[in-house]
């Protein structure tokens, strides 16, 4: 079965601009994307990445300018098989995860993101779905399949609910994170204990910094 990866090959992640730079950028964006494809082939998955633009990658890469809504939409159309769709932003997914969503007997299993969004959805069938991602695209693919009277599993889950866009959401990553990209980020970044929330910070901040047992960060 085909999991459907999108990626946005240049820029990728501008929202964490308020904290890393375009190279840290770049290099958390890729080990994500390979932790997340590392996870989906665990499973027997067959990645298709979708690429924004040119990308040298060791699985299918379909290459579309179109908007994520199109080029998506255009792939579905093409399959009669089912479809998973994971954000290459969900770092935190695990086998079981994935495991569980297929074990779904719904039509479609939705893994919503934090503040409205979608992360993953599996489409048992692509013909009678299509996708509208931004906004509160969560709503939106509820009302959609709706419309398309499929029955829904909303799957429960911190790690699939846990998408990163903005600093704030990198300390999901920084403490629960096993993969390479959490790595990543401990190595350039620190945990903020100061004052109030938490907050992962760059090493040039003066802060209390809280460290993460080495047993629970252990890679896997
Ligand atoms: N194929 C494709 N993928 C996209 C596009 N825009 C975003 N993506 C991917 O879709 C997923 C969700 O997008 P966002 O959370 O907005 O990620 P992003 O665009 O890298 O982040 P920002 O620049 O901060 O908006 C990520 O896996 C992105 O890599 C697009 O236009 N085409
Ligand atoms: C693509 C978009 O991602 P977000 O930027 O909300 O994580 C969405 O989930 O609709």
């Amino acid at each position: 079965m085909k999991a459907v990866v999108p990626f946005k090959v240049v820029n990728a992640k501008s929202r964490l601009a308020t904290l890393l730079t375009v190279e840290e950028r770049a290099r958390l964006a890729r080990l994500m994307l390979d932790d997340i494809i590392g996870v989906l082939r665990q499973c027997g998955l067959n990645v298709v990445l979708l690429a924004t633009a040119p990308f040298t990658y060791d699985a299918e890469v379909v290459v579309s300018d179109k908007d994520l809504n199109s080029a998506l939409n255009e792939l579905l159309k093409a399959e009669v098989e089912p479809v998973m769709i994971v954000m290459a932003d969900v770092p935190l997914i695990t086998p079981d995860n994935v495991r569980d969503i297929l074990k779904s007997p719904s039509d479609l299993v939705i893994a919503p993101g934090r503040g409205g969004g979608t992360n993953i959805q599996y489409i048992k069938d692509p013909q009678r779905y299509h996708v509208d991602y931004y906004g509160a695209s969560f709503l939106d693919h509820l009302r959609i399949a709706e419309d398309n009277g499929l029955t829904v599993e909303v799957f429960d889950s911190f790690n699939a609910s846990s998408d990163i866009d903005e600093a704030q959401d990198l300390v999901e990553l920084y403490i629960h994170g096993r993969g390479r990209a959490a790595e990543y980020l401990r190595s350039i970044a620190a945990l903020d204990i100061s004052k109030g929330r938490v907050r992962v910070v760059k090493d040039d901040y003066k802060v209390q910094e809280a460290r993460v047992p080495w047993k629970y960060a252990a890679t896997e």
